[in-house]
């Protein structure tokens, strides 16, 4: 059975090298790898990444939500190979062909390639902002659709909110990867999240790995805040 701590990856949203090594290492061994995302990645590029994660270092979630056309989308994902990443992010609104170009791409990597994860419905959105966009389906719809494409077009999983785990997780079967962010303990602040559940919750209904920033990554003692919530996991299961 998975372990609740490797589950989770922290969130390390800094543009700042020192800054997320530290963050790294405080939390080295209580989550279970470290996601750098598009923050860090354009301030401080492939090089940074390999200061943060060294050789032998944690899983690593290069979250770099890419969304263009298939083939520059390809050769993104080529280019990340060799920093070899756990995980990586695309668009699932990038459509069918683009998500299957980056599954071809990934799977180059052979036996160390990257597991491709196709973001849905991003949970700092709501059904007010879908309308503004011009979407009209219920949020969990959108989220449904865009996951069963994405499954259909050869990705590993789906980063979604705890809001649509056990819809997706019934949809797209047990194999189907999914990436949950938006999640936050009952003593830690919401910030800019609308979809969010406690991580308990979110295990119960059917999350694989759990993306955690703020509740760990802004408190005084990073660890600990990341032992408290496997802690939390346990009790609940
Ligand atoms: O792809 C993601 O990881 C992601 C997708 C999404 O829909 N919502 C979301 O919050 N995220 C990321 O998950 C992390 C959440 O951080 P906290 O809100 O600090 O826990 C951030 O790094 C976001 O970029």
């Amino acid at each position: 059975m998975t372990s609740p701590a490797s589950r989770i990856f922290c969130a390390v949203d800094t543009t700042e090298i020192d800054s997320a090594r530290r963050t790294a290492a405080q939390v080295n061994g209580a989550v279970g790898g470290i996601k750098l995302g598009l923050e860090f990645f354009i301030a401080q590029g492939p090089a940074g990444v390999r200061a943060v994660i060294g050789e032998n270092g944690p899983p690593l979630f290069l979250d770099l939500k890419l969304h263009d056309i298939p083939n520059t989308v390809a050769s993104g994902i080529r280019s990340a190979l060799p920093l070899k990443p756990a995980f990586m992010t695309i668009h699932a609104s990038g459509g069918g062909a683009m998500m299957r170009a980056a599954a071809d791409a990934a799977a180059e990597g052979g036996a160390e390639r990257p597991k491709i994860l196709a973001v849905t419905v991003l949970t700092s959105l709501d059904e007010d902002d879908l309308r503004g966009v011009g979407q009209a389906l219920p949020v969990a719809d959108q989220v449904t659709r865009l996951a069963l494409l994405a499954k259909e077009s050869g990705v590993d999983g789906v980063v979604c909110s705890p809001a649509e785990v056990a819809r997706l997780r019934a949809a797209c079967g047990p194999d189907f990867i999914l990436m949950v962010p938006g999640i936050r303990p009952v003593w830690s602040a919401t910030n800019d999240q609308k979809r969010f559940m406690t991580p308990a919750e979110a295990v119960a209904a059917g999350a694989d790995h759990l993306v955690i920033g703020r509740p760990i990554t802004a408190s005084a003692d990073p660890a600990a805040a990341a032992r408290r919530i496997v802690a939390e996991i346990e009790e609940a299961a």
